[in-house]
């Protein structure tokens, strides 16, 4: 039985009659093939992934979700049968994962974007963090650790939100996904981070820092394809955690919708924005407490002096 991805956090979305992801019980994400050349692209990028041996194994296995080819699938919107990339659903094997979804890159937009398009993304990427910091959180969904009543367990804020965020709240967003502290919707954004499960999470050898790191190094090398408005897919499960079943938090690269051909030559704007989400992370493992005592985030996007 195929049903809506309920730990999906951004992207098109299989709900109110709209075409989105599907998932079955087995572990596959069911991504419909998007239309103006868009879902050709990623299917052919996914199959490069799993195929050329100029990929390293390190980051095709371990970075990229398993593509299983396409399939013919019943459409979410209703239109009858539409052909789907069938992939890894990288989220399944864990309960109550915390998902959070990075767009990488200052620029979104791609060569030879229509001037259309070029206005909307660039529109996106100025409203949102992506021009100042290289990149933007596009969706996240976060779970929190409290078992009182009536406490909401996940925190998901709306798209309006995150556009809206500043380099600092961005900060403590990052915080939040490696936190225990919060159990309502409001509390998720007023109380400080208790960075519970920073180390776990973040640091360690197999943390996702370490991860980013090595994802780094091959995009400091690799002049194979440009990565425009593709996603770092960062998921970690506090409870898996807790009981020692998981360690650390997973990093997958996702959404090769406008991913294009390199020509050779480095791709510094995916390569940037992914620095900078290093800095934002090492910085939050390093400096655990400087900037939490003299804020508090009031959930408008800005900050209150305490
Ligand atoms: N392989 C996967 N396993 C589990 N969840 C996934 C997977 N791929 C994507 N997702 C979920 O779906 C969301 C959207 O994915 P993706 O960016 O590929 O979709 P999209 O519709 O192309 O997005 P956009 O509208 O930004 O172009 C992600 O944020 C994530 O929550
Ligand atoms: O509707 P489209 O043409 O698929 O374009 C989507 C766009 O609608 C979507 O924005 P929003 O409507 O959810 O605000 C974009 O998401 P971001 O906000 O994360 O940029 C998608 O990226 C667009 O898809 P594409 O970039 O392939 O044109």
């Amino acid at each position: 039985m195929l049903r809506f991805p309920e730990h999906q956090v951004a992207g098109h979305k299989a709900i109110e009659g709209k075409l989105g992801p599907l998932i079955d019980d087995y572990g596959n994400f069911y991504k419909p093939l998007q239309s103006k050349g868009r879902g050709s692209n990623e299917v052919a990028c996914y199959k490069f992934f799993n195929s050329d041996p100029r990929v390293p194994n390190n980051i095709s296995q371990r970075y990229i979700p398993n593509f299983h080819g396409t399939k013919v699938l019943n459409a979410s919107d209703g239109s009858g049968l539409h052909p789907h990339l069938v992939l890894e659903d990288v989220v399944s094997c864990y309960s109550n994962p915390s998902v959070i979804d990075v767009k990488i890159g200052s620029r979104t937009w791609y060569p030879e974007s229509s001037d259309a398009y070029v206005s909307k993304c660039l529109k996106k990427d100025r409203e949102s963090s992506s021009i100042t910091l290289g990149f933007r959180i596009s969706g996240l969904k976060f779970v929190s650790c409290s078992l009182k009543e009536n406490d909401s367990l996940s925190w998901q804020p709306d798209k309006e939100f995150l556009q809206n965020l500043s380099a600092e709240d961005v900060k403590l967003v990052l915080s939040k996904f490696v936190s225990c502290n919060f159990s309502s919707n409001d509390d998720a954004v007023s109380l400080r981070p208790d960075r519970a499960f920073v180390n776990e999470v973040f640091g360690g050898s197999n943390g996702i820092l370490e991860q980013l790191l090595e994802l780094k190094q091959w995009f400091e090398v690799q002049t194979i394809y440009h990565f425009y408005s593709s996603s770092v897919l960062m998921v970690c499960d506090r409870e898996s955690v807790m009981n020692g079943k998981s360690s650390g938090g997973v990093v997958k690269l996702i959404d090769f919708a406008h991913v294009v051909d390199a020509k050779g030559s480095i791709d510094h704007n995916f390569l940037g924005g992914l620095c900078s989400l290093i800095k934002f992370i090492s910085d939050i493992l390093d400096s655990p407490l400087d900037y939490e005592n003299n804020c508090i985030f009031n959930g408008n996007g800005t900050e209150d002096e305490q």
